[in-house]
């Protein structure tokens, strides 16, 4: 029994005649893109990936551009078609769904926000919000009901009557929000939302994802391009470059412990203290220590014991899990922020 809210296995996308064939080939499958392209024609957009996203999980899956971020989302519903391999949502295998299912399913289970909105331009706030509601046949009453209901949630009271053209990016985006809540589905999808707007619009929108995770707890699923935003927004972050997954983990594991050049050269410019915790500098236990030195938690972010290390007349003990696991002393936050890069 899987309860992963989603879950990803073998998962191929290639477009191009012929592409149906290609993960079957040993030898056209381990191609490079460039090589596969010039041999076939064909481009691998995502190729033999597997994950699970658990229930409640905000799941972030970034890389650069043309790296298959969009196709392996739109991939989870179907709005492309896989090539190969299963996606699971809730324990139904979507790649056996039949046309009415997968309906049910976009409009029930998994709704999504596209960075170009999608509004429809001829309709008001409401009426856009509510138009999901509508073609699955609730009530007038309730689904005015529901959707006044999701767009004070997303802050956009006394809007209702306005139409898409007469709200900034922002709102617009903050629309499209509340048309992905009003069915009240299990999971969203977000393929780059905010890349369109500007830089303090989007902290607002990242602000306002993060307030609805925490009230919601709802599963969703975040591409970007952009590793301050996956870090800010993910609980995990799947890394994929030229279609295949490099890394998957949690911001503190892609930084304190890069799988790779290209990890450690992605996020090289992220400041260590703000994403690391004090499990990746503690150091062990030394003799001299005192036993009523100050205690902090090994899952504290570096930057928030500064304070305490830097003011303590002794090094501070690491405690997890009840028991004092290491200590730190004021070289090791320093070394942090000076950059130096932990030994593996
Ligand atoms: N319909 C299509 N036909 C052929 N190739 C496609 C198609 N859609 C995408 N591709 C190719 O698949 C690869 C992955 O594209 P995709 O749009 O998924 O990347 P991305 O990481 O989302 O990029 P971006 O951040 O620029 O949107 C690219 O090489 C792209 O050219």
């Amino acid at each position: 029994m899987n309860s992963s809210a989603i879950s990803v296995r073998n998962l191929w996308k290639v477009f191009g005649s012929g592409g149906a064939k290609i993960p079957l080939d040993p030898e056209l499958s381990a191609l490079p893109s460039s090589n596969l392209l010039e041999r076939t024609g064909c481009v691998a957009a995502v190729r033999n990936m597997s994950f699970d996203v658990a229930r409640g999980e905000v799941f972030v899956i970034m890389g650069l551009s043309g790296s298959g971020k969009s196709t392996l989302i739109r991939c989870l519903t179907r709005l492309i078609e896989p090539t190969s391999g299963s996606v699971s949502i809730g324990g139904q295998d979507i790649l056996q769904a039949r046309p009415a299912e997968l309906r049910d399913l976009r409009r029930q289970k998994m709704s999504m926000v596209f960075q170009h909105f999608g509004l429809l331009p001829h309709r008001t706030v409401l009426d856009n919000v509510a138009y999901g509601l509508q073609i699955r046949g609730t009530a007038k009453n309730e689904r005015y009901a529901r959707s006044r209901e999701v767009i004070d949630l997303v802050g956009l009271n006394g809007y209702e009557g306005h139409y898409p053209e007469q709200l900034s990016g922002g709102m617009q985006q903050r629309v499209g929000l509340a048309r992905a809540l009003a069915g009240d589905p299990d999971a969203i999808l977000f393929d780059e939302p905010f890349s369109a707007l500007d830089p303090l619009i989007r902290r607002d929108m990242q602000a306002e994802v993060i307030r609805l995770h925490k009230d919601m707890g709802k599963t969703m699923v975040f591409v970007t391009h952009d590793l301050s935003e996956a870090l800010k927004l993910g609980d995990r972050i799947l890394i994929m470059r030229h279609g295949e997954a490099v890394q998957c983990g949690t911001g503190d594991e892609l930084v304190g412990s890069p799988a790779n050049d290209y990890i450690a050269d992605f996020v090289s410019e992220v400041p260590r203290s703000d994403v690391l915790t004090l499990k990746w500098i503690a150091e062990p236990l030394a003799a001299g220590t005192p036993g009523d030195a100050p205690v902090l938690s090994s899952s504290t972010i570096i930057r928030d014991a500064i304070h305490t290390v830097m003011h303590s007349s002794s090094p501070v003990l690491v405690e997890e899990a009840g028991a004092i696991t290491g200590q730190i002393d004021r070289d090791s936050i320093l070394s942090v922020l000076r950059g130096v890069r932990a030994a593996a």
